[in-house]
C-alpha cells in the first residue's frame, strides 16, 4: 500500500524502499527515511525530538512544521493576534487526496481552511494546500497559498504573508556544513538588541556551521543549498522562497526548550527556506506556490 492513511497521519511508502511519514496536526512530516545512489539502504534523514508532542498539543519539536502566516513573532497588523510562526503547524489538516503513486513518485495533497478558531485570530479568506512528494532519494513540500476572497472592494482585499519550511535534518550538527552562502547579507537572531537583530551582516564563511548557537536569516538567498557532513550531503532547492534560515540552539538555549531531548541540538540542523523578510501578496483569486525539494545526494547513514 504505497500510500496508508491512519487516523492522525498519512504514510507514503516509494516502491524503491523510501518512506515519509506526515501528521495531519500541523501538516508536519516527521520521518523521511531515504537512501542515496551510493548507499541505497533507507535511513532516517529528518530529526523528531523523542520529547515532542505528536498528539496535537504543540508544534511538533523537529520534522518539518509549516510556518505560516508569520515567521516568528508576528509584525504585520493582519497577524497580530497570531503566536510565534503562526497557527499552521498547530492545525489539523485534512487528507485531500492522493495525487500521484507510480514508479517516478508517491504524492499526497492536505488541506487547510479558515475554522471558527482561526478566524478568531486571522479574519483573511484563505485556503492552504500542502503536496508532499516522495520519489526514490527526494522529497518535496509545496505549499500553495490561495486567496479565496469573492470581495470586490478596491483596494482589493490581498492576502499577506509569510511562509517557511522548517526542516530539521538528522545530522550530525558539530560536523555539518551549510553551502554556499560566503558573501550573502544575513540578520541574526542572536544578538542581544533589536537594533542588532536589525543590522544586516556579511556571511564571510564558505561553509556555515552551526557549532555555536545559530539563528540567522539570509536575505535574498540563491535557494540551492548543500549541507554536508563527513559521510553524507543533502541537496535543498526552493521555489519562491528567497529567505533561508539556519538555526541550531546549541546547549544554551537548547536545554531551555521543555521538549527537546538531552543533547538533541547535537543531532539536527534547522535549514529553512522561506519567504520571511517582508511579504508574500497575493491578490484575491490568485494561488502562490513555494516550494523546497530535497535530495540525499550522497552517503548512507548519519553518525550521531
Ligand atoms: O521554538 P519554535 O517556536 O519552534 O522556534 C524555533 C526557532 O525557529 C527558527 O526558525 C527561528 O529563527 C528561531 O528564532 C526559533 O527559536
Amino acid at each position: 500500500m504505497p500510500v496508508e492513511q491512519k487516523q492522525d497521519r498519512v504514510i507514503l511508502t516509494h516502491p524503491k524502499g523510501s518512506s515519509v511519514e506526515i501528521l495531519l496536526y500541523g501538516g508536519t512530516v516527521i520521518s523521511w527515511k531515504s537512501g542515496s545512489k551510493t548507499d541505497p539502504q533507507p535511513v532516517e534523514r529528518i530529526f523528531v525530538s523523542s520529547k515532542a508532542f505528536l498528539d496535537g498539543s504543540k508544534a511538533v519539536r523537529g520534522g518539518i512544521p509549516v510556518v505560516f502566516p508569520c515567521f516568528g513573532a508576528p509584525t504585520h497588523p493582519d497577524h497580530s493576534k497570531l503566536a510565534q510562526h503562526g497557527f499552521a503547524r498547530s492545525e489539523v489538516w485534512t487528507f485531500d487526496h492522493v495525487v500521484m503513486d507510480n514508479e517516478a513518485g508517491v504524492s499526497v495533497r492536505l488541506v487547510l481552511e479558515p475554522t471558527d478558531k482561526i478566524r478568531e485570530k486571522f479574519s483573511k479568506p484563505f485556503l492552504l494546500a500542502y503536496v508532499v512528494t516522495l520519489a526514490e532519494h527526494q522529497l518535496s513540500t509545496d505549499l500553495h497559498v490561495t486567496n479565496t476572497s469573492t470581495s470586490s472592494v478596491f483596494p482589493p482585499d490581498s492576502l499577506e504573508f509569510q511562509a517557511l519550511f522548517h526542516t530539521y535534518f538528522s545530522v550530525p550538527s558539530n560536523d555539518v556544513l551549510v553551502y554556499p552562502l560566503q558573501g550573502n547579507k544575513y540578520y541574526d537572531k542572536t544578538e542581544a538588541s533589536e537594533e542588532l537583530r536589525n543590522q544586516a551582516k556579511e556571511e564571510t564563511r564558505s561553509g556555515v556551521d552551526v557549532r555555536k548557537f545559530t539563528d540567522s536569516v539570509y536575505e535574498d538567498a540563491p535557494g540551492k543549498y548543500e549541507l554536508v557532513w563527513p559521510n553524507g550531503s543533502i541537496e535543498v532547492r526552493a521555489h519562491n522562497l528567497k529567505d533561508v534560515v539556519v538555526w541550531n540552539p546549541q546547549k544554551d538555549a537548547g536545554s531551555r526548550l521543555a521538549d527537546m531531548e538531552d543533547g538533541g541540538w547535537e543531532r539536527f540542523i534547522c535549514v529553512e527556506p522561506g519567504y520571511v523578510r517582508g511579504f508574500v501578496k497575493v491578490e484575491p483569486g490568485h494561488t502562490w506556490i513555494g516550494q523546497q525539494v530535497l535530495t540525499v545526494t550522497s552517503g548512507g547513514k548519519s553518525q550521531l
